[in-house]
């Protein structure tokens, strides 16, 4: 098997490879592959680059994604980042493990609920900003995007980039890292072509990308931004609030194993930050916005119980009472569980020994794969996979699925930002839910399902009409279901 096999997915149809994993399960997973018997049992590992195995067996992905697991991340595919120098794409794991040792402690749960002010302040901005196009369609994907991306330069730097303030949310960073996200594939075969790019000069670049603007910008906003607290000792003293810069510049926990990172770490962990924070958590909103409204059922229920929970919509709604909602828990496990985020099988290299994955052995320096979407539509696990279905996650025992729920990944390389991730859905559905209702008869989208595999899923845009709800539910205020099931021909 030859790596232009694959580059051809990733290339030429522009990541389409997780189909082609998938297709490859079903016909050739037949062989052992120590001794290369045929089992004709199952069909758990193929082999999908000359030095390359997935495995579709969930038992395999928490055997490479173990907590503790010394496996390193595969240095090809995450040189594609350009972001050489953060906590992602570091390659050592010691390296890893001290970088998430100083980045940990704004993460917390302590820490995000001291800032929940700073998220909560960017939900209302985008509750305003939704609201005010009346009548006219608008791009739901854009607008969580420009929210998502808000909330995280607010909460790790205290700084703004205003996304939302953007006309019709077609700020230049989101659509910039929408637009060189599609040059992710091409850039892991042809990685000098990033650096290129970036380096040159302005007008050059824009003739190649017209959305090169937004993406120098905020190089040059990040940089302006590591500078200032590089040469300004008291600049921390003065931030708004705790920001990711108290714990990478001078660090003072574990004084002998923390030092600052160069000014080129710096500027790759901010700007890493800002991608990883965001597009993920976007692309979950569309996708859980999206089931919700165009499902009557889910959303009376979600309405319903943040009805009974908040009577009166102007009273805030605290992440500590949200997360204790169960259908509204459940509904965000079944968005996580349906929308992906990465979507790409993360690549491992096994060592330093050789390693038993899903009772095969294999042998150190191999490339192994288990992609979570295929976890996630394990119909072993999950009953009728492909169906939106919130309900799956009220049973009485949903130990299995919570176990095989890996969106986040998992084991030392899991995401960091986890926690805030979970309180940023709670807060921006719990809010919109309450306080928002979309109109879709305009959309023609009937499934989520479809999505580009840029390593994050890129779905199909939805567009809605978006208007505030009125202080009583809808569903027992006639006025409201006008609004959403029209009016009856015969008023
Ligand atoms: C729904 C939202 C999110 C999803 C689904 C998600 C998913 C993931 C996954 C699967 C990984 C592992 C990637 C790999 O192994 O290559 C990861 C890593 C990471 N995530 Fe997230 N993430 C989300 C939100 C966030 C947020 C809000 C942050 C905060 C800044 C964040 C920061 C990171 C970082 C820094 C890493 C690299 C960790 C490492 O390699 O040690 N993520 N994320």
């Amino acid at each position: 098997m030859s790596i232009l096999y694959k580059a051809y997915f990733d290339v030429i149809k522009q990541g389409g490879f997780l189909a082609e994993i998938k297709r490859l399960h079903t016909i050739y997973g037949t062989y052992n592959i120590t001794n290369y018997t045929p089992l004709f049992l199952d069909r758990p590992v193929v082999r999908i680059a000359p030095n390359e195995l997935h495995f579709s067996d969930p038992r395999a992905y928490h055997a490479i994604y173990a907590p503790g697991s010394s496996f390193t991340k595969e240095p090809v595919t995450y040189k594609c980042f350009n972001s050489e120098g953060s906590s992602f794409t570091f390659i050592d794991p010691h390296q890893s493990k001290i970088r998430r040792e100083m980045l940990n402690p704004l993460f917390s749960r302590r820490a995000i609920l001291k800032l929940e002010g700073v998220i909560q302040q960017k939900v209302d901005k985008l509750l305003d900003r939704i609201t005010s196009y009346p009548g006219k369609l608008i791009n739901i994907s854009l607008a969580f995007r420009c929210a998502t991306v808000d909330i995280i330069a607010a909460y790790c730097f205290a700084e703004c980039i205003e996304a939302l303030d953007a006309d019709e949310f077609n700020d230049p960073f989101i659509t910039g890292t929408l637009a060189f996200t599609k040059f992710i594939w091409i850039i892991k075969y042809f990685p000098f072509l990033a650096n290129l790019f970036l380096s040159m000069p302005g007008w050059l670049a824009k003739r190649f990308d017209p959305f090169y603007e937004g993406i120098r910008a905020l190089h040059i906003q990040v940089a302006k931004q590591v500078d200032h607290y590089l040469e300004n000792e008291d600049a921390l003293e003065t931030a708004e609030h705790e920001i990711v810069y108290h714990h990478l510049i001078n660090p003072q926990e574990y004084k002998d194993r923390h030092t600052t990172p160069s000014r080129r770490d710096l500027n790759a962990e901010a700007l890493s930050l800002l991608q990883a924070g965001s597009e993920t958590v976007g692309a979950a909103c569309t996708v859980g916005a999206f089931y919700a409204f165009k499902n009557e059922r889910v959303h009376k229920k979600l309405v319903a119980e943040l009805r009974d929970a908040w009577p009166d919509i102007n009273l805030p709604m605290p992440y500590t009472s949200l997360e204790k909602l169960p259908y509204l828990t459940a509904f965000i496990k079944e968005t996580l569980r349906t929308s992906n985020g990465v979507v790409t099988p993360l690549p491992r290299v096994v060592g330093p020994g050789d390693a038993d994955i899903g009772g095969y052995h294999v042998p150190v320096g191999t490339i192994v794969s288990s992609g979570a979407a295929l976890v996630h539509e394990n119909a072993q696990i999950f009953e009728n996979p492909y169906q939106f279905y919130p309900e799956r996650w009220l049973q009485a025992d949903t130990s299995l699925m919570d176990k095989n729920l890996v969106p986040f990944s998992r084991g030392p390389r899991m995401c960091l930002g986890f926690p805030l991730a979970w309180v940023e859905l709670y807060l921006l559905f719990g809010n919109i839910f309450r306080k928002l209702d979309f109109d879709l008869r305009d959309t023609a989208l009937q499934e989520m399902n479809e999505f580009k595999e840029l390593f994050v899923a890129i779905h199909e845009v939805f567009y809605a009409r978006v208007e505030k709800v009125a202080e009583q539910s809808k569903y027992s205020d006639p006025i409201n279901r006008f609004f959403r099931e029209g009016v009856p021909s015969s008023f």
